[in-house]
């Protein structure tokens, strides 16, 4: 069985969608099974790994509000070895839609992901930037959630929110649903900042910050526009370095009787 996994945090331009990709790459790459889902109207994951976020084409909004199944859509990519089901501007309509739905409308996703889930061992949902119906969906989907946090000035505002979310979401759709870690991002060693971040973050929550940070890295920004993920584009970079680290980390967090370190 899969463990299903949001990159979620509210805050725009935290690293979310980096992180979906390269830490699906990852993992693909680590010989797991993968598929990551956009889930985010902008549809950046879909062209970060090189696809295409073209309206026309089936894409999760068919997923979940139409009578589509995952086989419809998902694209087999070779680098990265993962599959993806794309989103473009479409999935941006659907939260006006599905308000309109007097039951279920929080389980759209999670119906259709579960008919897959043993397909794979990792599934990982790009979150889009909000709270609304579309990232209740993915955290009602998710078996735990990955939160990226950008080293910067007010870091931790706005995490309160996403947590007190994410509590409502077990209370209300998924009893089950955990954090599985949060992972800093952009760090800088050589500022004064992000290492008073850090010190917050792991004061705060522990054992769920993950050794792996992902430090503020040129390579890292130029690889989606070339349509690649971070090991196809530059393995070396300090970037590439630090998503091969946390992708070990959380294979190892999954391993079948393992405990999060
Ligand atoms: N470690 C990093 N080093 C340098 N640039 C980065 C890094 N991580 C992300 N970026 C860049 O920062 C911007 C925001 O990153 P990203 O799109 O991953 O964030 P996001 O949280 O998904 O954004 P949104 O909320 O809009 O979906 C992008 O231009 C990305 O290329």
């Amino acid at each position: 069985m899969g463990k299903i996994i949001a990159i979620s945090n509210q805050k725009g331009g935290v690293g979310k969608t980096t992180t979906a990709i390269n830490l699906a790459s990852g993992l693909g790459y680590l010989g797991k099974k993968v598929l990551l889902v956009d889930f985010d109207p902008q549809g950046n994951a879909t062209q970060g790994v090189g696809a295409n976020n073209d309206d026309s084409k089936l894409s999760v909004y068919n997923l979940i509000m139409e009578d589509y199944e995952v086989d419809q859509m998902r694209k087999k990519l070779v680098n990265p070895p993962i599959d993806l089901i794309p989103a473009n501007i479409s999935l941006a309509g659907a939260d006006l839609q599905m308000v309109q739905y007097e039951t279920g409308k929080e389980e759209l996703l999670k119906n259709k992901l579960d008919k897959v889930k043993d397909e794979y061992d990792f599934i990982i949902i790009d979150c889009p930037p909000s709270l609304g119906l579309l990232n209740t969906n993915a955290l009602t989907a998710a078996d735990s959630v990955i939160i990226p946090v950008q080293c910067e000035y007010y870091a931790l505002e706005g995490l309160m929110q996403l947590l007190l979310t994410i509590r409502l979401v077990q209370q209300l759709f998924n009893p089950n649903l955990e954090v599985e870690g949060v992972v800093l991002t952009m760090f800088d060693a050589r500022t004064k900042l992000s290492l008073e971040v850090q010190q917050e973050v792991r004061k705060h929550f522990k054992d769920k910050v993950y050794k792996s940070f992902i430090p503020r890295n040129v390579r890292l920004s130029e690889s989606p526009s070339r349509g690649m993920s971070i090991f196809e584009y530059d393995v070396r970079c300090e970037g590439a370095k630090a998503y091969a680290g946390l992708a070990s980390e959380v294979e190892k967090a999954n391993r079948k009787g393992a405990k999060h370190e």
